[in-house]
């Protein structure tokens, strides 16, 4: 080497040490990096093994669950073990340096999950580790994946995501054929959330882990929603709603609450009211009842969407029915992914009430709300056609994934002012996104490499989601109390009702007096106008009386007309003192009226001042129980959501109660979207209308005894 070049490599060893030097922190900071990330991974495999002790038989040795990048690309290679995980080793390189690189870029890792999957239960020390000592809790965040369908392996789609131990999620970006550059470069993203299902995974695993603790918060008296949310065909409506053999969340936490609401039968009574609507368009519609568009409206309870039909369900079967026909009645549509896409947001709303006495014969009531919500998925549409129907909905669609995305973005950042009111869906999950609500979110990802935007998309939300802080969920309480009154409230109410009596005699003595004088002015009056003067009694007395009296009199009365004397001045004489006699009367009458008015008053406000008495002496002693008079006292510690009573059987509740709303500036934009060409402007329909699709498992919606007549008629519809 020629020494100027030797002590050049020299001087730039010389200078790497001295930067070394001079930047101690450089080593130690990636010696730190490394050394948490294994500590998370073997604090994970702890944690799997600790809770799924049959997982050993299935997982690899803990010492195996150590953070490798190699474990992602490795699994995607063993095609035999996951078919649907297909890797092609020709097209990658396997660069685990670029791997590492893109690895941990999602990394923040969620707190313990042991402590994480605990819902907020109020001050719930005692209902187990109620995760956050801030009052509040976090929304918690579970991604599904679904398995791969026939006509995706058909169409040589490979899969682009594993989930492994249940939380972590990998998404690898396959690079195009033709992009040379990039032929051997390997993008492999890491996500980690509350849990993660992979595709094998039974819709009673995805229920319970979930939906099962919120239900029990539900019944207890606490707000609960669960949302399913991702692209066109990722799985929502499966995860929700389920085909006939395998019914998923809304049908299971409906046996659930059922099943829930029996066993408690014993310590009270429970009622069960349930609702279901769409948002359409930016337009609300009653699933149960269709009919014109349904209003939001905001009141002291938030936002409501007024006539919504409530029906009160007393049995699964009956819920079952219901949700059936609701479903029918949803608007759905063929896209590109799904041949029963749904092209509205649907939420199942169940109300339970739940009354009962406690010790003290105090009627306590809670009330709770269990919000299912099925939402439209977005489209990556390869949009020509700008103007159909379709594209309508879609815009629409994404309109208000757009401003979920926003709230969800103003909800992280602590902003004040968070945009609900960009849209109804917003509007709708005002509550479940930033109120006193349990929340979980269930992501519905596609393994597919085609949908590997919208999959990226759907994980980038859901890893938004994590950090949405809710307020505390508190129990809807409302507690009538039974105040039981002590000798002295007795003895009080006992004087109370003497005075009463007292107050009555007088009244009636005053009555008395004023007839008299009605009586002597009548009186008086004939006595100066006519010699034979009509009784007072007779003018007292209503006509049929008057009737009957006359029957027995003359035919010559001064009434009748026929008088005794034939001249008629005399006639009109005594035709006009009856009139003034009858006028007479009239403002006696009046008189007495007022009078007994006057005296009422009086007689309130005497009562008045005998209760406040009553009330302040109630106040300085201690109530004693067992006495034989009670008053009742409304206490009402959270009413936030009480129903009125409900005697009937459905009941259209203006006050029905959803979630609510402000505006602001989107951050970022959320599904790049596109719209699609539809085919036909005419073939909206609502799932009655969808005809049955040839699948492995039929979607509930298809199923005759569920959803859908396996008919095949279709509705024409204009807009
Ligand atoms: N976990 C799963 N197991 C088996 N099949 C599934 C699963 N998830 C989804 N599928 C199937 O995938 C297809 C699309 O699912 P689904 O209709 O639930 O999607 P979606 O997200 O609701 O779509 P859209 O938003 O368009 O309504 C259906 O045929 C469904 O049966």
């Amino acid at each position: 080497m020629p020494v100027s070049t030797r002590s050049k490599a020299m001087m730039n060893h010389e200078q790497s040490r001295r930067q070394e030097y001079t930047n101690p922190h450089q080593g130690l900071k990636e010696k730190m990096r490394a050394l948490t990330l294994l500590y998370e991974q073997q604090k994970r495999a702890s944690f799997s093994l600790r809770n799924n002790p049959n997982h050993l038989h299935h997982s690899p040795k803990p010492q195996d669950l150590r953070f490798k990048p190699h474990d992602v690309l490795d699994s995607c290679k063993k095609g035999d073990k996951d078919p649907n995980f297909a890797y092609d080793e020709t097209k990658e390189n396997n660069n685990v340096a670029d791997a590492d690189r893109v690895f941990g870029t999602n990394t923040a890792p969620v707190k313990s999950s042991t402590v994480i999957r605990k819902l907020s239960m109020g001050n719930g020390a005692e209902k187990g580790e109620n995760f956050e000592a801030c009052g509040g809790s976090r929304i918690m965040v579970f991604v599904r994946l679904r398995p791969m369908g026939k006509k995706e392996r058909e169409n040589g789609s490979r899969c682009c995501v594993k989930v492994l131990n249940r939380r972590d999620v990998y998404l690898t970006e396959f690079t195009n054929d033709n992009d040379y550059l990039r032929l051997k470069r390997l993008r492999v993203r890491h996500f980690t959330f509350d849990s993660s299902f992979p595709e094998t995974t039974t819709q009673r695993e995805v229920y319970s882990t979930t939906t099962g603790d919120l239900l029990e918060a539900v019944v207890e008296g606490r707000n609960g929603s669960v949302f399913c949310y991702g692209a066109t065909g990722a799985g929502k409506t499966y995860t929700m709603l389920g085909t006939m053999e395998n019914p998923g969340v809304m049908v299971l936490a409906i046996k659930d609450l059922f099943a829930k609401v029996r066993e408690r039968s014993l310590d009270g009574n429970h009622t069960v009211h349930l609702s279901y609507l769409e948002v359409y368009n930016e337009t609300v519609r009653d699933l149960l009842s269709p009919g014109r568009p349904l209003i939001l409206r905001e009141d002291k309870q938030g936002i409501v969407a007024a006539g919504l039909t409530q029906y009160r369900a007393y049995s699964t079967d009956e819920v079952m029915a219901l949700l059936q026909r609701g479903n029918q009645n949803r608007t759905t549509e063929p896209t590109r992914c799904n041949e029963t896409s749904s092209r509205s947001h649907a939420i199942l709303q169940v109300v339970v009430e739940y009354k009962t006495r406690d010790g003290s014969m105090n009627i306590i009531s809670r009330v709770g709300k269990l919000s299912l919500i099925d939402l439209a998925g977005s489209e990556r549409a390869i949009a020509t056609d700008q103007r159909t129907l379709r594209s309508l909905e879609g815009a629409n669609i994404n309109r208000s994934l757009l401003a979920l995305s926003s709230c969800i973005n103003a909800l992280v950042e602590g902003k004040k002012h968070i945009p609900y009111r960009n849209s109804k869906l917003t509007q709708l999950l005002k509550d479940s996104l930033g109120g006193s609500c349990n929340t979980v979110m269930i992501a519905n990802i596609s393994p597919s490499n085609h949908s590997f935007g919208e999959t990226q998309n759907t994980l980038h939300w859901a890893d938004r989601a994590k950090e949405i802080r809710v307020k505390g969920c508190e129990v809807n309480e409302e507690v009538v109390v039974q105040v039981s009154e002590g000798p002295d409230q007795a003895k009080l109410v006992l004087e109370l009702q003497e005075e009463n009596r007292e107050l009555r005699v007088k009244l009636a003595e005053q009555q008395q007096k004023v007839s008299t004088l009605e009586a002597e002015t009548l009186a008086d009056a004939n006595n100066n106008i006519s010699p034979t003067p009509p009784s007072i009694s007779s003018l007292m007395t209503p006509p049929s009386a008057l009737t009957a009296q006359q029957k027995k009199k003359p035919r010559h009365s001064l009434l009748s007309g026929t008088c005794f004397t034939p001249e008629s001045s005399k006639r009109r004489k005594a035709e006009d003192a009856v009139k003034e006699l009858q006028l007479t009367v009239k403002a006696l009458k009046m008189e007495m009226e007022r009078m007994k008015r006057e005296h009422a008053v009086q007689m309130k406000k005497q009562k008045e001042e005998l209760m406040k008495e009553l009330c302040s002496k109630k106040s300085e002693k201690t109530p004693e129980r067992g006495k034989e008079t009670t008053t009742t006292r409304r206490i009402v510690t959270r009413g936030s959501l009480r129903p009125k009573e409900r005697e009937k059987e459905l009941i259209k509740s203006p006050s029905h109660r959803f979630a609510s709303p402000a505006a602001a500036a989107k951050k970022r934009s959320f599904w790049d979207i596109t719209v699609a060409n539809s085919p036909s402007l005419d073939r909206r329909k609502t799932r009655s209308h969808v005809p049955p699709v040839n699948q492995e498992a039929p979607s509930m919606l298809l199923q005759p005894g569920f959803a859908r007549p396996r008919t095949t008629t279709t509705t024409h519809m204009r807009h």
